[in-house]
Formats: structure tokens, sequence, C-alpha cells
């Protein structure tokens, strides 16, 4: 089914309430496909998530933009591919106006006193997380959930991120209560993967 998309209404942050327990799953989805359905999932279901917040960024800044297919287009695909009512497709950071997590962080944080966020990202985005701008004040921030994925299950561990945030893993079979604990605090969450990516896709050999 087609799905229509006026982008004005993606750009304002979703509704949440007081205490609901909140995942920030943010992505280029250029195009999103079911190894993102599959971790917003498993995300909802081990942290006990009220809401997941399936951000759809205007531009990662470490990847070139020139690829991107137009940000309505990845919102109209997210919302087909999306069907929980837990999921709320968004793309404020657009009129926030940064691909910047941290000052995305600040902004949500700020504007939602006694929500409980957990950032939820794939093992692949740790190994490159020592890149992202004040990534330390990001994990200082909010707890953090690592999705496994295929090809970045071992490897994660030796990044410099998950090396300097050693300390505060906590194991993954108390990842129930990571949105309610104090950060720096990070769990890695094992279960089924996928291998599915966009750049296959994009390429015309997507795999599963
Ligand atoms: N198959 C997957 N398993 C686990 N995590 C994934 C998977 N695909 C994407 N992710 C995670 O979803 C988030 C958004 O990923 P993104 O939109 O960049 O998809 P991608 O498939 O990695 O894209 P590309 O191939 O263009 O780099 C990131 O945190 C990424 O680690
Ligand atoms: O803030 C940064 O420096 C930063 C660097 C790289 C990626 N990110 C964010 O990480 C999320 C995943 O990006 P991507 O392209 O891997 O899907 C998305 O929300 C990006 O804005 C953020």
């Amino acid at each position: 089914m087609t799905v229509e998309v006026a982008l004005q209404s993606y750009l304002t942050m979703p509704h949440v309430e007081r205490g609901m327990v909140v995942g920030l799953f943010g992505g280029s989805f250029n195009p999103p496909h079911d190894g993102h359905r599959l971790v917003a999932e498993i995300a909802l279901k081990q942290l006990r998530l009220d809401q997941l917040w399936w951000m759809v960024t205007p531009g990662n800044p470490l990847k070139s933009r020139s690829i991107l297919l137009p940000l309505e287009e990845r919102i109209r695909l997210s919302e087909e591919l999306t069907r929980n009512r837990r999921i709320r497709v968004t793309a404020f950071e657009e009129r926030l106006q940064t691909g910047f997590t941290a000052q995305t962080i600040d902004h949500v944080l700020s504007r939602n006193p006694g929500v409980h966020f957990v950032w939820i990202m794939g093992a692949d985005s740790l190994k490159t997380f020592h890149r992202w701008q004040r990534w330390r004040h990001i994990a200082a921030s909010l707890p953090i959930a690592v999705i496994d994925r295929p090809g970045a299950t071992l490897s994660f561990l030796s990044s410099p991120a998950a090396r300097a945030l050693s300390h505060s893993r906590i194991d993954e079979s108390d990842a129930g209560i990571l949105a309610h604990r104090t950060p720096p605090r990070w769990t890695f969450i094992h279960g089924p993967r996928s291998s599915l990516s966009s750049t296959a896709i994009r390429q015309g050999t997507p795999g599963n």
C-alpha cells in the first residue's frame, strides 16, 4: 500500500507523557529495510519501550548527502515499513537544522523532563561512535542500547568507544531497566539478526 506523507507533520517532536520510556532510533533509512524493523522490534521488547521514535535524519554528518533519497521519500518508505502503533516516524531534526545527535539529544531532553530516553543503534554504529561530535557527552546524557548486526558482533568490542565505556556496560539481562539507569550506561543486545543493508539494496544485492 502506498502511503501519502505531508512533510510538515513530521517536523515536530512526537507527543510523549511524563514517565514513559522512549527509544530514539536515528538513521539515514536510505532506504529503510527489514533489518531496521527488526532492530526496532527487538528494542521495543527488550527495553520495554512505550514508544520508539524512528528518526529519519536530514543527513548523517559522516556520510555524503549526494546519494540520499529526498527526506519525504525516506519518511514515506519508513511509514510503509513500520506498522506498529508504538513506532513514531519523525524528522524533527530537519527543523532543528541538525544532523548532530548531541544537539538533538540536548533538545529532546530539555523539552521532555521526566521521560526516560534510550539511544538505539546497530553494532556497526558503535564501531564509529568515537567519530561522532561530542560522543562522550551523548553517552553521559542517556543510556544506549546496541543491537547486534552481522559483521560487527565481536569487532565492536575493540572499538575506541566500547573500550572507553567498558566500565559502564551492563548485562543484556538488565536491558528492561536500562532506561531507568543513570548514564553513562549501555548494553549489547544479541538476538535474531538481519544481514540487510541499505547499501546492498541500493546496489541491487539485498540478500536477507
Ligand atoms: N541489519 C541491521 N542490523 C542491525 N542494525 C542495523 C541493520 N541495518 C541498519 N542498522 C542500524 O540502523 C541504524 C540506521 O542505519 P542506516 O540507515 O545507516 O542503515 P544501513 O543499512 O547501515 O545503511 P548503509 O548501508 O547506507 O550504511 C544504524 O544504527 C545501524 O547500525
Ligand atoms: O552526531 C554525529 O556526529 C553523528 C555521526 C554519525 C551518525 N549520527 C547519527 O546516527 C544515526 C545513524 O546514522 P546512519 O547514517 O548510520 O543511519 C543518525 O541519527 C545520524 O544522524 C550522528
